[in-house]
């Protein structure tokens, strides 16, 4: 069975702790929080006081998407303030081993995520160093955009690069992550899948958690 990582990106910021025991009593596994800072990306958005602020009241894998400049200057404050996973775009660090050597140096695990025009093989040298392989499905930057297709191949390719190497890392899918879309990712190879707008946007969050594990079951039988 896939893991599911809701994105608090989508959810009410007024009842954030109440939307995550939600998500957390419907048998989500990780709490996806993306963290904006306006120049990578075009948006603003959370910072590691809302980690911190979350991490008594929530037992699930917190799992921080950083799409900062610089994010090796904040990899501490994370780690520090509740962090599980830490996951810095590749496009993002010049000296990307180095930046994961720096998580895993404050015993937090260790990602790296790849924008949509972003090849696997950037990936090759740090592969086996990593903990988490996140492919964006959307371009990065805001909640409720449409799934690109187009990345169904890559994430096959990287489930065959870790394979190669016995890699347990995860390979997390985000963006556009549904219902409609959740059977083709885990088909293709993801095992962990991050929805934001399928679960938050949806009438009942912790029904659409259900929903979208049985629709990512279904078609990887
Ligand atoms: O990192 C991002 C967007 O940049 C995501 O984590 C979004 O929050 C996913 O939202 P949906 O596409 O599932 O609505
Ligand atoms: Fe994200």
């Amino acid at each position: 069975m896939v893991k599911i990582a809701p994105s608090i990106l989508s959810a009410d910021f007024a009842i954030l702790g109440e939307q995550v025991s939600k998500v957390e009593q419907a048998g989500a596994e990780l709490l996806h929080i993306d963290v904006m800072d306006g120049h990578f990306v075009p948006n603003i958005t959370i910072g590691p006081l809302v980690v911190e602020a979350l991490r008594p009241v929530s037992q699930l894998i917190f799992d921080v998407h950083l799409m900062i400049e610089n994010p090796d200057l904040y990899i501490k404050q994370f780690a520090r303030a509740g962090a599980d996973i830490i996951t810095v775009h590749a496009e993002t660090c010049p000296h990307l081993h180095r930046t994961v050597q720096a998580i895993k140096e404050t015993g937090v695990k260790a990602g790296v995520a790849l924008n949509p025009s972003t090849p696997p093989d950037i990936l090759e040298y740090v592969l086996g160093q990593l903990d988490l392989v996140l492919v964006m499905t959307v371009n990065p930057g805001f909640g409720g955009q449409k799934f690109i297709r187009e990345m169904l191949p890559k994430i096959s390719k990287i489930k065959a690069m870790l394979d190669r190497i016995q890699s347990t890392a995860l390979l997390e899918v985000d963006g556009g992550v549904n219902v409609n879309t959740a059977g083709e990712v885990a088909a293709a190879g993801a095992d962990t899948l991050v929805a934001g707008s399928a679960i938050f946007g949806a009438e009942d969050p912790a029904v659409a958690v259900q929903k979208i594990k049985e629709a990512a079951g279904e078609k990887n039988l």
